[in-house]
């Protein structure tokens, strides 16, 4: 590890105009007082320091010339200028030229074209990360839509799948049966001790490509970059963890490369017993503002760590609310396109797990709190299919906890296509990870029964969503309002071009966190996710409705992520969530002063 140090001032402590200089000027003297040498760096972010405000926070890197190259959080590389170069040890060790930060972000967009594998892309991503990471961030924010599908779904999938020949550095905390007892003590192992946010995975069920074990961090570490890149969340609050408890993938456990734990995975009691282990120190450790993202676990664990512990930590399940609260805000916003209000339409998923269950149950709440009447109604108006067909009354007894409210009365339907003719939705919903799912058939079913069908597929990556943008057009002879999970080109049908949407947890879990942190929030209650969701379908313009679309461009995200924070905060501080006071005025300039930016400092 880097000999490397953060220190965090409040800004009272230099106060006034001219903030930044004199900051630096008094820890340059201070540094020069004790002989040390380094570079000091602010982070234009949000900076926990008990109740006070400090909307940025500095860190010194006690490192100069060839370790201040090899440290990424400081690191420019060839735009180290030449009096930095000369102050701080580095001539020589770089080429002449001084690049530009724009520059240098050209050059590497032109490289990153230039390869024809995605996978090669999102190396070269993992590489800058680790290398240079301002201009990781830049980079992503500047061209968020193109390297969106690079770091993230779908590239990340693949990632996954073959992390353990790509693995070379590591990105995140692993945490394994092996360290039962002693969690704390890996924790204080992270260089970084001021965590916001906390992104874990068991790797049970990674995307909908199943049980990738140990290889899941890829999932953590991609999430998080997005919490800085999309919701300003300094990288250093950051922190992926993976917890190891074996996998019941045969194929990695025959694989001498595999870099997990080779055995079946825990269950049970001993499952239980490590994740409490966890969370505990995790709250002891970081205190109790810490948000914990529980992300892609096996539906059995996902629903019962949730339920278990959302009352005494600050823990959120980006599978099941996060999915939950982009979905709701595309149908909010769709109503505008196809008319009506939530109650009158009817939703029909193929998928009855977390994301399924999450986005109905988010749905139902948002019906009756609109229309007044009671939850159990509102769910009438939504059908689930699971495996074994359209889930109904009869099937009660045999079904787990979590389908049990929408078992409606109805006589049993094996088929997809059959529960679409029975049911006749206007939505269709796919969550069920099972690729091509929706035919021919059952889109055009859709489409005979609906001037304009909502179909969403939104499993990932790409191989697994029910159906293609450009299915879904031709099936609908173009009448289809289409999102998916991960990305699709746009479709030219009939002459006309269509901008298909992605319905991803994205817009929501990097907004949504910043405006819990930034509020001090303590714990999640379900009105926040409706928030969330009015606050993205808010960003939705005319433009955008014009072209068929249901979410706003990635481009400005943000913006809306400023958006949803501050009507996320504004929310838990109506429903005396919010523990930092006084609560800001503006909260959406405020979020945006809370934003870290990628931009370089310059060293004296
Ligand atoms: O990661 C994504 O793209 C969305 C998500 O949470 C999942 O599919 O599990
Ligand atoms: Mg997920």
């Amino acid at each position: 590890m880097l000999p490397f140090k953060r220190a965090k001032f409040l800004r009272q402590a230099f106060g006034g105009l001219g903030l930044y200089e004199r900051g630096e000027r008094k820890l340059r003297r201070m540094m020069e007082m004790n002989g040390e040498k380094g570079v000091v760096d602010f982070e234009e972010n949000y900076g926990v320091e008990d109740q006070a405000i400090t909307p940025w926070t500095v860190s010194v890197a006690r490192v100069i010339g060839y370790s201040l190259m090899r440290d990424p959080r400081h690191n420019k590389g060839v735009a180290f200028t030449e009096k930095e170069r000369n102050a701080h040890y580095l001539t020589g060790l770089l080429p002449p030229a001084v690049f530009s930060q724009e520059l240098q972000e050209k050059r590497l967009m032109k490289i990153l074209r230039e390869y024809e594998v995605p996978l090669q892309r999102y190396m070269a991503m993992m590489d800058l990360q680790e290398r240079n990471e301002k201009l990781f961030y830049k980079l992503l924010i500047d061209n968020v839509e193109e390297l969106l599908p690079v770091v993230y779904t779908p590239t990340v999938g693949e990632a996954c799948q073959k992390y353990g020949s790509i693995f070379r550095r590591p990105q995140g905390l692993y945490i394994s049966l092996k360290e039962k007892g002693r969690i704390l003590e890996v924790l204080k192992n992270w260089p970084e001790k001021s965590i916001q946010v906390i992104v874990v995975t068991d790797g049970e069920r990674i995307l909908g490509l199943g049980d990738l074990g140990c290889q899941g961090m890829g999932i953590p570490v991609g999430k998080l970059s997005l919490y800085t890149a999309l919701g300003g969340v300094r990288p250093s609050a950051c922190l992926p963890i993976t917890i190891d408890v074996g996998t019941n993938n045969q194929k990695l456990l025959d694989d001498e490369f595999y870099i997990g734990l080779k055995q079946k995975r825990a269950t049970g009691q001993e499952y239980y017993e490590l994740l409490e282990e966890f969370m505990c120190a995790v709250k002891q450790n970081y205190g109790e503002k810490v948000l914990i993202q529980f992300e892609d676990f096996a539906n059995h664990n996902a629903f019962e760590l949730l339920a278990k512990y959302r009352t005494s930590h600050l823990v959120f399940n980006d599978d099941i609310q996060g999915t939950a609260s982009v979905v709701l805000a595309g149908l909010v916003a769709a109503l505008k396109l196809v008319g009506g209000t939530l109650a009158d339409h009817r939703f029909l998923f193929l998928g009855a797990g977390e994301a399924g269950t999450g986005i109905a149950e988010l749905i139902a709440l948002e019906i009756s709190k609109k229309t007044n009447t009671p939850l159990e109604e509102a769910r009438k108006k939504i059908w689930l299919v699971d495996s074994k067909g359209l889930i109904v009354s009869s099937r009660r007894e045999s079904l787990q906890h979590f389908k049990k409210p929408w078992a409606h009365e109805h006589e049993p339907v094996k088929e997809l296509l059959a529960a679409v003719k029975a049911i006749k939705p206007t939505v269709l919903i796919g969550t069920s990870s099972v690729g091509k799912a929706f035919t021919k058939e059952v889109v055009e079913a859709m489409a005979s029964m609906n001037e304009k069908p909502l179909i969403l597929a939104l499993s990932n990556p790409t191989s697994q969503s029910e159906c293609t943008a450009e299915e879904a057009y031709k099936w609908s002879e173009g009448r289809a309002i289409f999102a998916s999970g991960s990305p699709f080109d746009s479709v030219e049908y009939n002459g006309k071009l269509f901008v298909p949407g992605q319905a991803n947890n994205a817009y929501i879990f990097p907004g949504f966190g910043l405006g819990l942190i930034m509020s001090g929030t303590i714990r999640i209650h379900d009105d926040l996710l409706l928030a969330a969701s009015e606050a993205l379908a808010a960003q939705v313009t005319e433009e955008n409705y014009a072209k068929g679309l249901i979410y706003p461009p990635f481009t400005n995200i943000r913006k809306i992520s400023a958006h949803i924070a501050a009507t996320v905060a504004a929310k838990a501080y109506e429903l005396g969530l919010a523990s930092r006071l006084p609560r800001p005025a503006d909260l959406v300039k405020f979020a945006e002063s809370c934003m870290y930016t990628p931009v370089y400092g310059s060293y004296r």
